[in-house]
């Protein structure tokens, strides 16, 4: 089976900082994949290139098979790649619908003409567009707060919504960055059974997290970024007994043992 994404050889300059050195990751359809690393080791970096956000100095992106480095925003959005922001990014003054409901235009058909004109079409696709935003509130368990104002969600819901706004796009690989960021342990678990459930509805899962429990329960694999550079890969207790990440995290230098 081929990978879904790869990153094949990325070095990403930012002038004198080298935010990625070389980098290879490949994941697989189907998998929750953890990026894991020190503050600044990389990992939203890596985020940035999927998404199109920044062109890698160096190296190749593949997603399902085509090159995607070099691609704008959008056009990445349309091959099936959506993401969620370490701060939470909604319309804090529209409902949790409306919310929804934005996150899925990038796949409409008609655009501002045939709603200006309120063509049979455009309505037709805005009430399956809603339905649709609805299906998905259920799906990630808040569809009973559909009507009220993002900002008056509880944080927990609001990264819920986040989520579902993500999935309007029916993107193929969905990218979370640090999802379980200030939840509480009851929202983390429920966390883990929405990411599960996502992977089970038939998409592909790659989260930045430092929440180790969480990342260390869900991971099928992970990968460990230490100042841009990949330094481990693997299982989860592969990675969890590895000398060299031991060594990032808790920041000893090698030659001091
Ligand atoms: N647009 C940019 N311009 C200059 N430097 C950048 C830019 N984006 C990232 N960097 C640098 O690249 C390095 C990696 O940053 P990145 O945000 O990817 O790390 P991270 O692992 O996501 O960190 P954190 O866990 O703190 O979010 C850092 O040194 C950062 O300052």
């Amino acid at each position: 089976m081929s990978p879904l994404l790869e990153f094949d050889n990325i070095t990403m300059r930012f002038g004198g900082v080298t935010a990625l050195r070389e980098v290879n990751i490949s994941i697989n359809e189907g998998e929750i994949f953890a990026l894991i690393g020190p503050n600044g080791a990389g990992k939203t970096t890596v985020f940035n290139v999927v998404t199109g956000v920044y062109q890698p100095t160096e190296g190749q992106v593949r997603f399902d098979g085509d090159r995607i480095d070099g691609m704008k925003r959008f056009q990445v959005t349309k091959r099936g790649v959506a993401r969620t922001f370490q701060n939470i990014r909604l319309f804090h003054n529209m409902s949790a619908l409306e919310n929804v409901m934005v996150g899925a235009d990038a796949h409409h058909k008609t655009g501002a003409i045939g709603a200006v004109l309120g063509l049979p079409w455009h309505r037709k696709e805005e009430k399956r567009g809603r339905e649709r935003a609805r299906e998905l509130l259920d799906f990630v368990g808040i569809g009973k707060v559909e009507h009220e104002t993002a900002k008056n969600l509880s944080y927990g819901d609001q990264r819920r919504l986040e989520i579902a706004r993500a999935l309007a796009t029916d993107p193929k690989l969905l990218l979370l960055d640090e999802p379980a960021a200030g939840m509480n342990p009851a929202e983390k678990n429920g966390l883990q059974a929405l990411i599960r459930k996502i992977r089970d509805d038939g998409r592909t899962v790659l989260l930045i997290e430092h929440d180790m429990g969480l990342v260390m329960h869900i991971s099928d694999r992970l990968a460990v970024l230490d100042f841009g550079q990949k330094i481990a890969e693997g299982l989860p207790q592969e990675v969890q007994t590895n000398q060299k990440v031991i060594e990032a995290y808790l920041g000893v230098s090698e030659d001091a043992s």
